[in-house]
């Protein structure tokens, strides 16, 4: 049976572990897409220009008309030359110029109003595009298996989502937009060249084919650039995010010099890499330019000796030279395309990565339990985990059972797997082996919203999101009623804090809730978790902050909860663990004894131990 789990778990937990966000620094994981990671190609990584169909492919419709209006206003660019033609042949046969100026007027009016609409087409579209592969990435994220998080620099994650995906407007539209109109109006002006003069057309191509060359030689250079461009944006974020997300520990610690320097290495890394990409571009983009400019001169002099020998007309060499010029917007923006693809390719590359780490499937959210829905049975039996394939378990085989109502208490020396236990309840992680079962009910066999909104889970360090005291107690109900509301402030004691501030409710917390208190922001954990009405309520030391009162009061709640309620609580203090209906006493990750206080301290000698030394109050 062992065998079984583990053959069906591992992939949860064995793709986590090896497809890790390649941080900066990191290669790319050789893995294959998986449906998990929310990706539908087939597997293994798809090519850059696929992967940019796709993307592209929910916007085709506004693609080809943006790509249309951009053609129709080069054809009729085009034609100005023969309006031009016209004209001079008009002048020279002393013909009315009326009709040829009409003409060039009419063209002129229509180019002005097709290109910048054909433009606008394509940025809004590239905008849209943008729009959603950040709604894509962002929703996935949102749903990674904590296991990939762990493995993932948070900055780094979030460079991906905002600069990356950015890169997409302008690979999709500028660049394979780009590419189609580009080479569209490239061979409709080579043709017209053709038409005028083959023998000139030939001189103009054998310039152009030197610039190719060029080109050719930039491009790679300027893919090995862009990519490092990125990876250093990424590296900045991931500091950025480090250094800020613990700024206080930074200042104490003095540390301020080190992590600027840190920061100050990754954003000159981008600089360079920045730089770097810049000169290919340069050097790629004004060869074409250059190439036209010798082309134009060249078909200067061979076309004047032609007007010369009266191989062609004057006007034949004046609307000649005109295509040349022509050349130059689309054949910089062919190279400009080439280049904006090579960035965009690292980009995509760095998308890709993030969009194929394991998520959780996507569900609707589930309802809350109604008021009085029946209390929850947990079960577990022979787990054993560890969170990292290769390295110790950290749960070699936990087995216990915990009846509807009342409070269980975990104890057991750092680091025996107490948290890891919660973790495992809420399907953070799943187990190497054995089972977990809620309700009689395998966990894998739930679907997780539905599992979760049957927990309120306070977890040990308490976490506060940044915004009002009111997101933060709603985040895990936000039906709640404001009667409800009042009740939890008042059992979780945060009724004076909230009539302290000037803004009660709607005050904000700050980053992390860093404008209250440690033992406020547990208040706040806890009073989020009752809100939520759970079956079965984790607190991982969730009182370990407040003082003697609020700790003495909110015990109470929580034995008032337990009624109820199934709870099982982390617990240092003697004080909450005594009160416990059983203890589950953890070392080194097995289930070293279950029972009452009293029992356990006749019976358990490690448990003995733990309540003379570790625990702070001494027996009641
Ligand atoms: N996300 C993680 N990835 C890898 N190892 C982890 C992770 N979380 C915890 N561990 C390791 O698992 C072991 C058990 O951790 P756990 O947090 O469950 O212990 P605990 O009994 O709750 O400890 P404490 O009383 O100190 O909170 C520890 O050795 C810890 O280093």
């Amino acid at each position: 049976m062992d065998t079984q789990r583990d053959q069906s778990d591992a992939p949860a937990a064995g793709v986590a572990a090896e497809t890790r966000v390649p941080g900066p620094d990191r290669p790319a994981p050789a893995q294959a897409d998986t449906q998990e990671a929310g990706m539908d190609g087939p597997p293994g990584p798809a090519p850059t220009w696929r992967v940019l169909l796709r993307h592209m492919r929910p916007s085709w419709r506004w693609l080809v008309l943006g790509g249309l209006l951009n053609l129709t206003a080069g054809a009729v660019g085009l034609a100005l030359p023969l309006a031009a033609k016209r004209l001079l042949d008009d002048l020279g046969a002393d013909r009315p110029l009326a009709g040829a100026l009409a003409l060039m007027g009419v063209l002129v009016v229509v180019t002005a109003g097709v290109g910048p609409l054909g433009e606008y087409v394509l940025r809004r579209t590239g905008e849209t595009i943008v729009l959603t592969a950040r709604r894509r990435l962002v929703s996935h994220l949102l749903r990674l298996r904590m296991s990939a998080v762990d493995h993932a620099e948070p900055g780094d994650l979030m460079s991906r989502v905002t600069s990356d995906t950015a890169l997409l407007r302008q690979v999709t539209t500028d660049s394979l937009v780009g590419v189609v109109t580009g080479s569209v109006t490239v061979l409709a002006t080579v043709t017209m060249m053709g038409v005028l003069d083959p023998v000139l057309l030939a001189v103009t191509l054998g310039v152009l084919a030197l610039a190719g060359t060029v080109v050719r030689v930039a491009m790679p250079r300027l893919s090995r650039a862009s990519k490092e461009v990125q990876k250093a944006v990424g590296r900045m974020s991931a500091v950025l995010e480090r250094t800020l997300g613990a700024l206080r520990t930074v200042k104490a610690s003095g540390a301020e010099h080190r992590e600027e320097a840190a920061l100050h290495g990754a954003a000159e890394g981008a600089w360079r890499a920045g730089v770097r990409a810049a000169k290919w571009l340069a050097v790629a983009g004004h060869t074409a330019e250059l190439a036209l400019q010798v082309a134009f001169f060249t078909v200067l002099a061979v076309g004047g000796a032609r007007v010369t020998s009266g191989t062609i007309g004057v006007g034949t060499l004046v609307a000649f030279l005109m295509y040349v010029y022509y050349l130059v917007p689309p054949l910089q923006q062919l190279v400009g395309a080439a280049g904006q693809y090579q960035i965009g390719a690292a980009a995509v590359a760095r998308m890709r990565e993030a969009e194929r780490l394991p998520a959780e499937p996507a569900a609707p959210p589930a309802a809350l339990p109604q008021p009085g829905a029946a209390p929850a049975r947990l079960e577990f039996r022979d787990v054993r985990f560890r969170y990292t394939p290769g390295l110790p378990f950290v749960h070699r085989g936990v087995t216990f059972t915990v009846p509807p109502r009342g409070m269980t208490a975990f104890v057991g020396p750092s680091g025996a797997g107490k948290t890891t236990v919660f973790s495992l309840i809420e399907r953070f992680y799943d187990p190497t082996s054995g089972s977990i079962l809620l309700d009689g009910r395998d966990l894998a066999r739930w679907d997780i919203p539905s599992l979760r909104s049957a927990i309120g889970y306070v977890e040990q360090d308490a976490p506060v999101l940044s915004g009002s005291l009111r997101d933060n107690l709603v985040l895990g109900a936000p039906d709640t009623t404001e009667r409800d509301l009042t009740r939890v402030l008042r059992v979780a004691r945060l009724d004076g804090l909230v009539a302290r501030l000037p803004e009660g409710l709607d005050t904000l917390v700050g980053h992390r809730g860093s404008k209250l208190s440690g033992g406020e922001r547990q208040r706040v954990a806890i009073a989020r978790a009752l809100l939520r009405r759970p079956r079965l309520l984790l607190l991982d030391e969730a009182t370990s902050q407040l003082d003697a009162v609020n700790e003495a009061a909110l015990r109470d709640t929580v034995v008032e909860v337990a009624r109820t309620t199934t709870v099982l609580v982390v617990a240092h203090r003697l004080s909450t663990v005594t009160l416990a209906d059983r203890i589950v006493v953890l070392d080194a990750g097995t289930v070293q004894a279950v029972g009452t206080h009293a029992e356990l301290v006749a019976s358990d000698p490690l448990y003995a131990e733990l309540a003379a030394t570790q625990f702070l109050t001494a027996a009641p």
